[in-house]
């Protein structure tokens, strides 16, 4: 049973506009892998008789497949971004019918490579529309279960689609040895056939979507090559999707250089076809893994911080395998190493869905498509050269003889390469910065989220006073602000509620005495909803600038008011604090501790909603407020209140002293004996 007042999510399937599109994709995941079956197929046998030119008309048709993204990918961007994207999808469907089905009636090598070419120029449109359109249909909460199952379709219909290409071949062989063969030369035709039948219940499919939302391309949007270079304006100058890229083309060149290098290094450990074929699907059941148990696991860790430490810990694993002369081994590393891969694939699609904003995002799918192909021909057609020129090497260390070939150097430099970058994606998208990983890894492991006992290490420093209505928080944060600017110190003076555009109408609501009957639970939440943004927009920028910041209220308040006062769950208040505030703790708060009697009849006007609270209500919030103090002495001030308001300043002047970083850097102190400047 569900617990009361939480209902079950639904599945992301249960979406019918997005049940529609993934099942236009699965068809079309099938149709793609089949149809790489049967080009590489009918290409060797177009070409039988000459070994190399027989290997090299199947490479050809792999480089037809990665050529036109470095053409055209741009433009295809533009397109999804600027046109009806159920439109190109739908068109696109169409043209890929037709160019494949003409394949087997041609019927000669030059025509498979053309099509080959006109059939990827296509899916270049198609892909960023359909990746653009996802988060149009699925609600943010559901969008990573959505990319998991467009993961699995992408990658889960291939061994299908081996096992029907297998079947086709048969039934193609079967018929043509009754009758003569209709379909082209060989059995690869039928494949074909069936190919550009999925790709036309695509097109029915996608047709009948109707819940796509509609662009009309209007004449007021900026020209094609304006909109090309803003897309990769906006990849390169956004600190987040630069991460993003980073670290998935860094995952790509990884994988490259293991696709590139994997046959020749199992069999270097002794294993033959069937062993590679392991290590192959190893790769893939721990895409699987990483994908469904992995991010279940983890559930509880920021997203940013997970997909930087997959992709450092696959390239640990690369390193490793390359290392490891161990066929056993270097399977179960595979697994682990496609389990990273899935968690960075899934992590990254979840991410541009969520924070490109909608005119943007089919150039950065886009971008990222036409970089990962062109990143993975590059590597995949270097790996073997570069094994190749490095040779069969043993190392002597006394008795023991160690091997290490060039496959071993191409696989340590892919890791090595992938840790680079993975450290790099976790510099660039932190969201967590200061909070030690270790801890918030060990937290996600347990389920928690967020711990708070410790200060986030930022370059600024955060004060908060606290204390009950009319006790003097005002007068005295505004006190030390000056005291602290007349010292060179850059303050950020701040309040809760409504520091900021959004907080501002939060507190006309929260402090309205006319709106009755706000439940204690909305309440809660919409305090903590000013904090969020109060956090995400003006403290965290303030304290990584370097600022001092001095918040009137803060968490505290709403352990008290709305946890002690209410009568709420204080370990729900808490828990839904360090969400919105992503755990961040003042290095010092100040509470001013003032009974209610005597602050309330300090105030003058009319009282607002929370003022007019019966004296119980105050009484358990004062209350509140000096556990809180007693439960972590070295994080607080507590002064009396009611002392005059030049000894409490003198009394927190006092404590805060000994926390202020020096406003004359020793060093430039030595050099110019007098200019101020805030220490880092
Ligand atoms: N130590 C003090 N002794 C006497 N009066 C004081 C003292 N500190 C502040 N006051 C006066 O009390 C009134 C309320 O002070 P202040 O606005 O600073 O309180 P506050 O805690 O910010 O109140 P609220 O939370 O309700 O906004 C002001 O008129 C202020 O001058
Ligand atoms: C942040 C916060 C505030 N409150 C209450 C406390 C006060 O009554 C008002 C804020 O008014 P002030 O004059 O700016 O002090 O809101 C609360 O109940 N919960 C909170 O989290």
């Amino acid at each position: 049973m569900t617990a009361p007042g939480r209902s079950r999510p639904t599945h992301v399937l249960a979406n019918a506009p997005f049940r529609r599109l993934w099942t236009a994709m699965s068809v079309c995941s099938l149709g793609d892998w089949l149809n790489l079956l049967a080009l590489t197929a009918l290409a060797g046998n177009l070409t039988q008789g000459d070994y190399r030119v027989q290997s090299l008309a199947v490479g050809g048709v792999f480089v037809a497949k990665m050529l036109p993204a470095v053409l055209l990918g741009p433009l295809a961007g533009v397109f999804a971004d600027r046109f009806d994207r159920r439109l190109t999808m739908f068109c696109a469907d169409l043209a890929r019918f037709a160019v494949v089905l003409s394949i087997p009636f041609v019927d000669n090598y030059q025509w498979v490579i053309i099509a080959t070419v006109l059939v990827e120029c296509v899916n270049l449109f198609w892909v960023p529309a359909k990746e653009a359109t996802v988060p149009n249909l699925v609600p943010k909460a559901q969008l990573e279960q959505a990319n998991q199952l467009n993961l699995l379709v992408t990658y889960g219909t291939a061994p299908v689609a081996a096992m029907l290409f297998a079947a086709l071949s048969v039934a193609g062989d079967l018929i043509a040895g009754i009758v003569p063969f209709p379909l082209g030369r060989d059995a690869t035709g039928l494949a074909l056939v069936v190919n550009a039948c999925a790709y036309l219940v695509s097109a029915f499919l996608i047709f009948t979507l109707r819940d796509i939302p509609k662009r009309d391309g209007a004449i007021s949007t900026p020209s094609v090559l304006k909109q090309v270079v803003e897309g990769w304006r906006f990849v390169g100058g956004n600190r987040l999707v630069r991460g993003l890229v980073i670290g998935m083309l860094g995952a790509f060149a990884a994988g490259g250089a293991v696709v590139g290098v994997a046959k020749v290094y199992v069999e270097a450990l002794g294993g033959g076809d069937a062993a590679y074929g392991v290590v192959f699907g190893a790769v893939f059941v721990g895409m699987a893994l990483g994908m469904f148990f992995g991010l279940r696991l983890l559930r509880e860790l920021s997203r940013r911080r997970l997909f930087g430490l997959a992709i450092t810990v696959a390239g640990v694993v690369l390193v490793a395998i390359a290392l490891v002369h161990n066929l056993v081994i270097v399977v179960m590393l595979t697994v682990v190493l496609g389990a990273c891969a899935g968690i960075a694939w899934i992590i990254g699609y979840t991410l541009i869905g969520l924070e490109v904003e909608d005119a943007l995002r089919g150039r950065t799918f886009s971008f990222l498509q036409s970089t990962a192909r062109v990143t993975l021909l590059l590597v995949v057609s270097l790996a073997n050269p570069l094994a190749a020129l490095f040779g069969l090497h043993t190392l002597g260390l006394g008795e023991f003889s160690y091997r290490f070939d060039g496959t071993n150097l191409v696989l340590v430099i892919g890791g090595a390469l992938a840790v680079g970058v993975g450290l790099l994606a976790l510099r660039q998208m932190d969201d967590r910065k200061g909070v030690s990983l270790a801890a918030d890894l060990l937290a996600a492991v347990r389920g928690e989220r967020f711990p708070t006992e410790a200060a986030e290490h930022v370059p600024g420093l955060f004060i908060a006073f606290e204390g009950g209505e009319g006790s003097g928080k005002t007068t005295q944060s505004r006190m030390i602000a000056i005291w602290m600017r007349d010292q060179g110190y850059d303050v950020v003076q701040t309040r809760e509620p409504g520091s900021t555009k959004v907080g501002m109408r939060l507190r006309a609501i929260l402090l309205d005495a006319a709106e009755r009957g706000l439940s204690a639970r909305s309440e809660a939440l919409l305090y903590a909803a000013d904090r969020a943004e109060h956090v995400e927009k003006v403290i965290r920028p303030a304290l990584y600038r370097g600022s001092i910041v001095i918040t009137d209220r803060y968490v505290d308040s709403s352990l008290a008011y709305q946890g002690a006062g209410r009568a709420l769950d204080p370990a729900d208040v808490s828990k839904i604090n360090a969400w919105a505030t992503g755990g961040l703790v003042p290095h010092l708060t100040v509470l001013i501790d003032t009974p209610p009697e005597v602050g309330l009849t300090r105030l003058g006007g009319a009282a607002d909603r929370i003022e007019s609270e019966p004296m119980e209500f105050h009484e358990r919030v004062r209350k509140e407020f000096r556990a809180l103090a007693a439960s972590a002495p070295e994080r607080y001030l507590v002064v009396d209140g009611t002392l005059p308001q030049d000894v409490v300043t003198r009394q927190i002047q006092d404590r805060i002293r000994e926390i202020l970083p020096d406003p004359v850097p020793r060093e430039s102190e030595d050099a110019t004996g007098t200019m101020p400047a805030i220490r880092d």
